[in-house]
């Protein structure tokens, strides 16, 4: 099995460039089923999500070629309306092309994902917005199966929780449904707006972007359309942690500093500086003290939030910055009910954390307090907290697993190396030979 071999201890210095965001790519390569002929996208990150959800779209008979970040795909026919259980099992958001494929060809039948790491994350809010458009879904042998009797029509939907996945399907699915379809307490990401302005560039009528009301007056049909994927809020805020985990100073280039701002907004109350530069940059430091660039951290409490709040997406890495911290912490998960599953690592690196149900209490131990250990990941997420927590620990990590990090991750370790992090990734083969 691959690996990540991580020589802790040195601060990062240098520009790092942003990649286009797993988590919007995703739904926008989904939304090319929604017309024929080329879509072109650009800034696409090349990540193993990505890959998955291209070859699904090969197999509902769309062809696409890739040139770098630009991604042309052309979906005139569509030979199946089928996402196999091999396919959603290594990536939930395959349920994405239910809505599209119900716009386009009124049926649609999708593996239903099941649970995964962190949580339940059943898909009801989904199916629930699709019945409100005249869909009839029903689940057979572990798949959801939805058609529309007729042409799908407008309708109202709420949603219990904002879902963003939830919002994009039923917004795909809606925009040439008959009439107007109301969409409340929809979610509120960038990666929704990212979506939202795909589909008015294709000649959908959305109204409502950043809000958590939108109104899709359905329209007749679609073209297709360029559009780039925003850059990826996750990983320039998994960039930011970094820094602040091993002091240095980092320009982050490519990236959107607004879509980073409850993150930033803690890490300044923890002692990092933050200057935004141009729109598209941000320069993130660790105070010099006695050229050792490793100031004090102070600890916060954070409670993950639908977006404009603190993202579950970050709470892992940011936990592994509060073992580093003087002082406790607080850090409540509000979003996922079993999204904690880093914690039992980081203690393996000497962390001092006890979970008392959604929350996990961190007792900071300073800056020099995690010693490198052999570690195992266990989500996306949650291999990004132990990236984390390696580069600041003292001596060795070796973190097995890897594949999950390379769902969501464009080039980390090529990044960091560019940082001057000592970070490698060996080859099982490699790895075994070297335990001989
Ligand atoms: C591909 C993608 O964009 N993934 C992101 C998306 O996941 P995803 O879209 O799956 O997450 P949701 O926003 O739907 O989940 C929010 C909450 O609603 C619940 N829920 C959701 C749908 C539903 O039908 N029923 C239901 O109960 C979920 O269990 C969760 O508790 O948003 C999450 C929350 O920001 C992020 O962590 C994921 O990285
Ligand atoms: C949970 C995540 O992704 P997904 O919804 O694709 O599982 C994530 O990006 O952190």
């Amino acid at each position: 099995m691959d690996k990540l071999v991580i020589e802790g201890g040195s601060p990062l210095y240098g520009e790092v460039p942003i990649s286009g965001a797993k988590n919007a790519a995703l739904p926008l390569l989904a939304a090319t089923l929604l017309a024929p002929g080329e879509h072109v996208l650009e800034n696409v990150p090349d990540l193993r999500d990505t890959r998955t959800m291209l070859g699904l779209l090969a197999s509902l008979g769309a062809r696409w070629e890739r040139d770098g970040g630009l991604v042309r795909i052309n979906a005139d026919v569509l030979s199946g309306a089928e996402a196999p259980y091999e396919m959603v099992r290594t990536m939930r958001a395959s349920v994405l092309v239910l809505g599209p494929l119900l716009s386009r060809l009124g049926c649609a039948r999708v593996s239903l994902p099941g649970g995964c790491a962190i949580g339940a994350r059943p898909i009801d809010y989904h199916l629930k917005g699709f019945e409100r458009l005249g869909v009839e879904t029903r689940l057979e042998q572990g798949y959801v199966e939805a058609r529309s009797p007729g042409p799908l029509q407008g309708g109202a939907i709420y949603f219990d929780v904002p879902s963003v996945t939830g919002t994009e399907n039923v917004l795909m699915a809606a925009v040439c449904a008959a009439g107007e379809t109301h969409i409340d307490n929809a979610a509120r990401e960038p990666e929704v707006g990212n979506l939202i302005d795909m589909l008015n560039g294709m000649g959908a009528c959305i109204d409502g972007k950043d809000t958590d009301s939108l109104v899709v007056h359905g329209v007749a049909r679609l073209q297709p359309a360029r559009t780039a994927v925003i850059p990826d809020r996750i990983e320039t805020g998994t960039y930011m942690i970094a820094v602040a985990a091993c002091g240095g100073r980092v320009l982050l280039k490519n990236c959107v500093p607004e879509h980073v701002r409850a993150l930033a907004d803690k890490l300044q109350h923890c002692g990092l500086v933050i200057e935004e530069g141009q729109d598209d940059m941000l320069l993130v430091y660790c105070p010099d003290d006695g050229g050792l660039s490793r100031c004090a951290l102070e600890s916060i409490d954070i409670t993950t939030r639908p977006y404009p709040g603190f993202p579950t997406d970050l709470q892992a890495q940011f936990m592994a910055l509060m073992t580093l911290a003087e002082g406790t912490s607080v850090i409540h998960e509000t979003i996922f009910e079993n999204r904690f599953m880093h914690v039992a690592e980081l203690l393996r690196m000497g962390a001092d954390i006890t979970i008392e149900g959604s929350r996990a209490v961190v007792r900071g131990q300073g800056r020099n307090s995690l010693s490198g250990a052999p570690v195992m990941a266990t989500d996306l997420r949650a291999s990004a907290s132990l990236v984390i927590a390696g580069l600041a620990a003292r001596g060795r990590t070796e973190i097995s697993r890897i594949y999950h990090l390379e769902r969501g991750y464009e080039n980390m370790v090529g990044k960091l190396k560019g940082l001057g992090a000592h970070i490698d990734r060996i080859s099982g083969a490699l790895s075994s030979a070297g335990a001989l």
